[in-house]
């Protein structure tokens, strides 16, 4: 409580600050000339760079075209004041919202692309947008480009004079900056951090990521757009060759250089960048190969930007607090087990060409057991759990979960559900805070808390049930192996699940690990929880495990009560590798 009163606190400083800013900017700043120019680009550039942010350091999607947001944003201005006369903020609106409809469209790209292919898609549309902007002479004036767009009069609010108009570039500027640092702590903002650092693990944990990307290119559009529009009002000419595929490199190494993660950093990038060609004028022919050489050497030397350095030495993240926890309500349930079926398998095949890697497999697994799924290397069981969990399509046969049909349901569609599961590999969300991990897991959908405050505290005692309350502040990668596996099982606690998945939670752990590894376990049964769990260890399985169902090459080759089924001979055969005893 205490640190969010005074991060509200930090905030409101930082706003009076900005608001003060922006008022000098008004008084006292040029009213024409080279230095207001170079405030203007910086400005309006600037904006269009937390765009870059969003889209890239947020939600780690490399889009390579922001240059033509900012130019469909200042040819909404340009030809909407000058030739449809609509006033100045109509245009600037409407520039926001066709960028906006823009990036959504090229966000739908995402469905199908990732990667190199996105980019290309991308460059392919700034491509496109330039062209356009070039060839469509009878519209865009061409090469020519439009002059004369005017500043907006607000009533008695004259935003035509040189230094009101920079002021408010600002004020948009300002209101920028905090909106996108406010969205990196948002749900939304962690939701598209958990997309860029493991979409897997993301959409188990109920993130929609084809939904969180292109929201994610929307947003980033329309601040390109309203960076381009309000450009459009500074220089007062526009023409196709200020915003071309370089410009859109320009804008991406701003955001790279100053911080590609923080908003405040793209803002020191963008000054940077904007400033250092005047700077290094003086050098003439030499300019652009030292502007060059400055670049590159900041990228190797600062690769988290300027900003990751400055925020290294004088931002230090506040400790998460102490204090009394409620305990995590699901372990209150005292589940007994009953014979209520909460996962249904029946018939369920995973063909890879011609690898049967699950052949008509039937499970059922009941409210309150712990259900083991064992079997010697390559026999299914991995891809078992990611059959049940959406992650693969199933060849044939049906999931129920709760007596509901899963099997066409998505990842996170089945993550909302109560579905929640942990990884053989570990997924974590590297660039985030142990705190912010089981976070995720805490706002999936259909989970039982509402309210930042109360998500909070059910993250804070599902890491206090894994005994990771102290390190909650701590960026997950700094943490041991062992404790990182811990974090994966208390960001699915944190979810309330109604089945918890555990693939081989015990994989990777050293004797004393292993060791703390069944204590969990067995606390997690002691309350009843339904689990099912995958794992090498028989010495682990037999003791938590109330249910066995066994795995070879694919198919079911035993299912019951654990004493019989270890005793199985086809069973130990497949373990031991024995050939089977078909009189047993
Ligand atoms: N995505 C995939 N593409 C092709 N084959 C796959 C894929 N995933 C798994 N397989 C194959 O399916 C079979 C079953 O693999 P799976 O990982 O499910 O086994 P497992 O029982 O979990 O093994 P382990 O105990 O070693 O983790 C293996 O032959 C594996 O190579």
């Amino acid at each position: 409580m205490t640190r969010t009163a005074s991060s509200t606190g930090r905030t409101a400083l930082y706003g009076i600050l900005a608001l003060a800013a922006v008022v000098a900017v008004a008084l006292f700043a040029p009213t024409q000339g080279y230095y207001l120019n170079i405030m203007m680009q910086a400005a309006t550039y600037a904006i269009a760079v937390a765009g870059v942010v969003i889209v890239l350091g947020y939600c780690g999607q490399l889009a390579l075209c922001q240059a033509a947001f900012l130019g469909l944003g200042a040819y909404c201005v340009a030809l909407g004041t000058v030739d449809y006369g609509l006033p100045f903020f109509v245009a600037l609106a409407l520039g926001v919202v066709v960028t906006s409809i823009g990036g959504i469209f090229l966000g739908l790209a995402t469905l199908r692309l990732g990667g190199h292919y996105l980019a290309m898609v991308t460059i392919g549309f700034q491509m496109i947008v330039t062209m356009v902007l070039t060839n469509w002479i009878s519209f865009t004036r061409g090469p020519d480009g439009i002059s004369g767009v005017e500043r907006p009069v607000l009533g008695p609010i004259d935003l035509s004079g040189g230094s009101s108009y920079l002021a408010l570039c600002l004020a948009f500027l300002v209101g920028v900056t905090f909106y996108a640092a406010g969205l990196k702590a948002s749900r939304l903002g962690r939701a598209m951090q958990a997309v860029r650092d493991n979409e897997i693990a993301a959409s188990t944990c109920g993130i929609n990521v084809f939904r969180t990307k292109t929201v994610a290119f929307g947003i980033s559009a329309a601040l390109g757009g309203l960076g381009g529009g309000l450009f459009a009002g500074a220089f007062s000419y526009i023409s196709p060759d200020q915003f071309t595929f370089n410009e859109s490199i320009v804008l991406l190494t701003m955001a790279l250089l100053g911080g590609v993660q923080s908003p405040v950093g793209a803002l020191l990038g963008t000054i940077l960048l904007v400033l250092l060609p005047e700077w290094l004028r003086f050098l003439r022919q030499a300019y652009l190969a030292v502007y060059g050489a400055a670049v590159i050497a900041i990228m190797i030397f600062l690769p988290r930007g300027v900003w990751g350095l400055v925020a290294d030495r004088f931002f230090k993240a506040a400790p998460i607090e102490g204090g009394p926890v409620t305990p995590l309500p699901l372990l209150s349930r005292k589940g007994e087990a009953s014979k209520e079926i909460v996962l249904d398998i029946s018939g369920l095949a995973k063909h890879f060409g011609g690898l049967k890697a699950l052949d008509g497999v039937d499970m059922a697994v009941r409210k309150g057991s712990v259900h083991a799924l064992i079997g010697p290397n390559g026999s299914g069981k991995t891809t078992m759990v990611n059959v049940i969990t959406g992650l693969y399509v199933a060849t044939a046969g049906r999931v129920k979960l709760l007596g509901r049909d899963v099997t066409a349901l998505a990842p996170h569609e089945r993550a909302k559900l109560g579905m929640c599961r942990t990884y053989q590999n570990i997924r974590v969300f590297r660039g985030l805070t142990v705190l912010e991990n089981v976070t995720i897991g805490a706002e999936r959908d259909g989970n039982d808390v509402a309210g930042a405050q109360a998500t909070r505290e059910r993250a804070l005692a599902a890491l206090d049930f894994v005994g990771l309350r102290d390190v909650a502040g701590l960026p997950v990668g700094d943490l041991p192996y062992g404790h990182q596996r811990y974090v994966e099982i208390a960001r699915a606690l944190a979810g309330s699940p109604e089945i918890l998945l555990l693939d081989e939670p015990a994989a990777g752990l050293n004797l004393t690990e292993k060791g703390e590894m069944a204590a969990l376990l067995k606390r997690l049964k002691g309350h009843g929880l339904t689990i099912v769990i995958i794992d090498h260890d028989m010495k682990l399985i037999e003791q938590v495990a109330d249910h066995i169902t066994v795995l070879n090459f694919g198919k079911r080759i035993a299912d019951g009560e654990p004493r019989a089924v270890l005793a199985h001979p086809e069973v130990i055969a497949a373990y031991l590798g024995e050939p089977r005893n078909e009189a047993a």
